[in-house]
Order: structure tokens, then C-alpha cells, then sequence
């Protein structure tokens, strides 16, 4: 599809029928990309995602002298030389959570700078809890404003044999210190410290890639994993599809009360998200209250279902959606109260959705700012599959981790308006 600055869905009327797959995982995809860099030897990564996210992992890992070819779509080949070598600029890595993450720890293995870096949106999302994690290893690490750019100095080692890790805001830095930790020299405890971690499945995602790829990582408490310094050694390793990417098939799914062939059964998926499925599935009945801190990128979709839901549902564990791509229950209140006043309302940093089941059907003009948020924008199409009159903003920005989702739901039978 040509590339546009708005688009209007026309609600297709019919049940949503067909075969429509899911592309590979962000999170399983920038995690073996980043394994297969770190190892010596060549690696193939199957069923991969190429989107923005993975395509800036993969080009700063280039510039850090790792080769990648892409003999397909789906396909990356990735020969690392055992080490990253210092890159000559800094490393531009968009919106892209996971790559601006896990390139922060993993440049203290580099023996020289490394500048992380990314778009205005990255450079308000908090890196500060890693960073602070990184200089008590005695790596020489910068954020000045607690958000990227981040300056790394490393001497390709560090001396640690504990870290201690808040994952409050974002499982992400204990993933990226994780990964980082098998390229020590003795082994290394990671402990989580503070209060809540977000979505813990993401750790297990992150210790299933790092065993794949040769690693020695052990859960030894319900908050300590013990990394063994093994490096990784290349594999060949076939990416999962998307989870996240799934729920908006499925929430088409039951919303239009059609059949879609994902491809996949739904209990085949190993990402949290993949929990969303359940709740999904109850639709129009969805719980009065869900908890959305073990399927955190799932909430948007589940909240846009939840305005056509027959009773409201209030979702709670989700205070960390407010540092995501933009302030996610911002976005969502933003925008359901856009379809209609009152349909949102933001308790604290709960959202409740205040269902309305005669929404469906009718015509109710709403321009959806997407807040370059490929979830909203994702998630608000859903609406305009019920509702004549939804016109999504920025609809490219869904290229981050679901470049075809537009055209996914035009082959299930979604036309759009030409806005032009
Ligand atoms: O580790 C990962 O792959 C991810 C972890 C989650 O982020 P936080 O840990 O920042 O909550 C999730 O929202 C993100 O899309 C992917
Ligand atoms: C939060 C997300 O991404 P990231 O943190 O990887 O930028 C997401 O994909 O919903």
C-alpha cells in the first residue's frame, strides 16, 4: 500500500474470515540478531521480522562490524567475528525499545565508545535504572538527561561478580543485562531490586534465546538469575511468530464474529503476550477488571475491544504503558474519548473503558492521532471495523514491528478510503 498520512477504514460489514499470519516476533527476532552478533561463527535466523525495530538492531550491529545478509524475507544471516568493534557514528536506533536497550549493556563488551541514540520519542523513554546498574560495574556510561543519547566507554570487559537491577520501569534493562552478562570473565548474578518488574515472560524469552545461542543461565531465585561467562556460540534458530501482532487477528477475529487461520495455534506462542488470547476470547463478556502487567502490549488492543464490550472494564498493572512508544493510556483515553466523550477515563494510572455495545454500526467521525505509536494506530482500526468513519493518523507508523498490517487486513477483506 502507497505510503499516506491518514487513512479511513471502511467497516467491511461481514465476518472477518480467512487465512491472515502474524510475522515474526520483535522481541524473539532483535534478541537472536543481537546473540548471533556476540557469537563467532554464522548463524541463520528463520521466520524473522523485518520492520524498523529489527532492521536498526541489525544496522547497528553491521556498523559494529557483524555482516548480515538478507537472502529473503524472513531470513537473516549473521556472521560475527566473537566481539562488536567500536562503530564510527553513533548508533541510531529510532523508537526501537528492545535495540536502544540491549545495545546500551551489550556496548560495555566493546573495547572503545559506543553512542546509543534515537528518535525524539526514544529520547524521552527512561534508560537511567540500566545505566546506573552499568557504572556499578565500573563501566565508564552516560545518560545526561536519564533517556538516550547514552555514551558508552568500554574496555571490551567488566568486573562484576552481582548486579543489582530495578526493573520497575522496564524489563528491558534486566533482558539487556542478561545478555551482556555471558560475555564476562567469572559468573555473574543479576538480582531484581525495587518493586515490581513489568512483564517477566520477557526474561524468560530472553534466557530461552540466550540457551539457544550456547549460554549457561540459571533462575536461581524467584529475582537472581546466575549467568555463566560462556560468550554464544552461532546456531541456527527459527524466530516465533509475533504474540502482540497476533491479538489484533484475534480481537478482528471476535469482533467481527469471523473465523482467521493465523497459522499458529494460540497456545503455540512462548511471549507474554500471548495471554491476551484468553481474555480475547471472552469477548463481549470480558472481565470487569484485567490486569495488564504480564501482557503489557496487548492492553491496547484488548481496551479498543473493551469499548464494544457489554460491560465496562477497568485495566489496572499498567502504569509502565505511560513510558512505551508515548503515553499509552493517554493515547487510548485520547482516542476512545474521540470516538465518543465519556467512553474513557483514566483513574490514577488505571484505565476504565466504559463499554458500549451500540457502537457497532454506527457512524461517528474520529481522526485517531496514533502518537507514532504503531499499537494505537493498530488498535484503533479495530474500532473502524465496527464504526463508519474511523480515520487512523500516521498509519505508517505500524511499520515498527507490522509492516504489513494493512495490507493483512485488506486480504481478510478491510477496504479503506482514499483520502487523497
Ligand atoms: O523485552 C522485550 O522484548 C519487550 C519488553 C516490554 O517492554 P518493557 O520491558 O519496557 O516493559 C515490551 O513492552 C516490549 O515491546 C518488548
Ligand atoms: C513497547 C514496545 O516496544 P519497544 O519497547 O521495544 O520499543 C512495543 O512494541 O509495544
Amino acid at each position: 500500500m502507497k505510503s499516506t498520512d491518514k487513512l479511513t477504514i471502511i467497516p467491511p460489514g461481514k465476518p472477518l474470515s480467512g487465512r491472515a499470519m502474524p510475522p515474526g516476533s520483535k522481541s524473539i527476532t532483535n534478541r537472536a540478531l543481537l546473540l548471533a552478533g556476540l557469537a563467532k561463527g554464522t548463524s541463520r535466523l528463520t521466520g524473522a521480522l523485518k520492520s524498523d525495530d529489527t532492521r536498526y538492531m541489525a544496522d547497528a550491529l553491521r556498523a559494529m562490524g557483524v555482516s548480515i545478509d538478507e537472502p529473503d524475507d524472513t531470513t537473516f544471516v549473521v556472521t560475527g567475528s566473537g566481539r562488536l568493534k567500536p562503530p564510527k557514528a553513533p548508533l541510531f536506533l529510532g523508537n526501537a525499545g528492545t535495540a536502544t536497550r540491549f545495545l546500551t549493556a551489550a556496548a560495555a563488551l566493546v573495547d572503545g565508545t559506543v553512542v546509543v541514540d534515537g528518535d525524539e520519542h526514544m529520547r524521552k523513554r527512561p534508560i537511567g535504572p540500566l545505566v546506573e546498574a552499568m557504572r556499578t560495574l565500573g563501566i565508564d556510561v552516560t545518560a545526561e538527561t536519564g533517556c538516550p543519547p547514552v555514551t558508552v566507554k568500554g574496555t571490551g570487559r567488566f568486573e562484576a561478580d552481582r548486579i543489582l537491577i530495578d526493573g520497575g520501569l522496564s524489563s528491558q534493562y534486566v533482558s539487556a543485562l542478561l545478555m551482556m552478562a555471558a560475555g564476562g570473565d567469572r559468573p555473574v548474578d543479576i538480582e531484581l531490586v525495587g518493586e515490581d518488574i513489568g512483564a517477566l515472560g520477557y526474561i524468560d524469552l530472553t534466557t530461552a534465546a540466550m540457551k539457544a545461542f550456547g549460554a549457561n543461565v540459571e533462575k536461581t531465585s524467584p529475582v537472581i538469575w546466575r549467568v555463566e561467562p560462556t560468550t554464544y556460540r552461532a546456531t541456527d534458530f527459527i524466530v516465533e511468530p509475533d504474540a502482540s501482532a497476533a491479538t489484533y487477528l484475534w480481537a478482528a477475529e471476535v469482533l467481527s464474529g469471523g473465523k482467521i487461520d493465523l497459522g499458529v495455534p494460540n497456545d503455540a506462542f512462548t511471549q507474554p503476550d500471548a495471554k491476551a488470547y484468553e481474555a480475547i476470547a471472552k469477548f463481549p463478556h470480558l472481565p470487569a477488571e484485567i490486569d495488564g502487567s504480564q501482557m503489557q502490549d496487548a492492553v491496547p488492543t484488548i481496551a479498543v475491544l473493551a469499548a464494544f464490550n457489554e460491560t465496562p472494564v477497568r485495566f489496572v498493572g499498567i502504569a509502565n504503558l505511560r513510558v512505551k512508544e508515548c503515553d499509552r493510556i493517554r493515547a487510548l483515553s485520547t482516542g476512545l474519548n474521540n470516538i465518543r466523550g465519556g467512553l474513557a477515563v483514566e483513574d490514577g494510572d488505571d484505565l476504565i473503558v466504559h463499554s458500549d455495545p451500540a457502537l457497532a454500526g454506527q457512524t461517528l467521525l474520529a481522526e485517531i492521532d496514533s502518537f507514532a505509536d504503531h499499537r494505537i494506530a493498530m488498535s484503533f482500526a479495530l474500532a473502524g471495523l465496527k464504526i463508519d468513519g474511523i480515520t487512523i493518523l500516521d498509519p505508517d507508523c505500524v511499520g515498527k514491528t507490522f509492516p504489513a498490517y494493512w495490507r493483512t487486513l485488506a486480504a481478510l477483506g478491510v477496504t479503506y478510503q482514499d483520502n487523497d
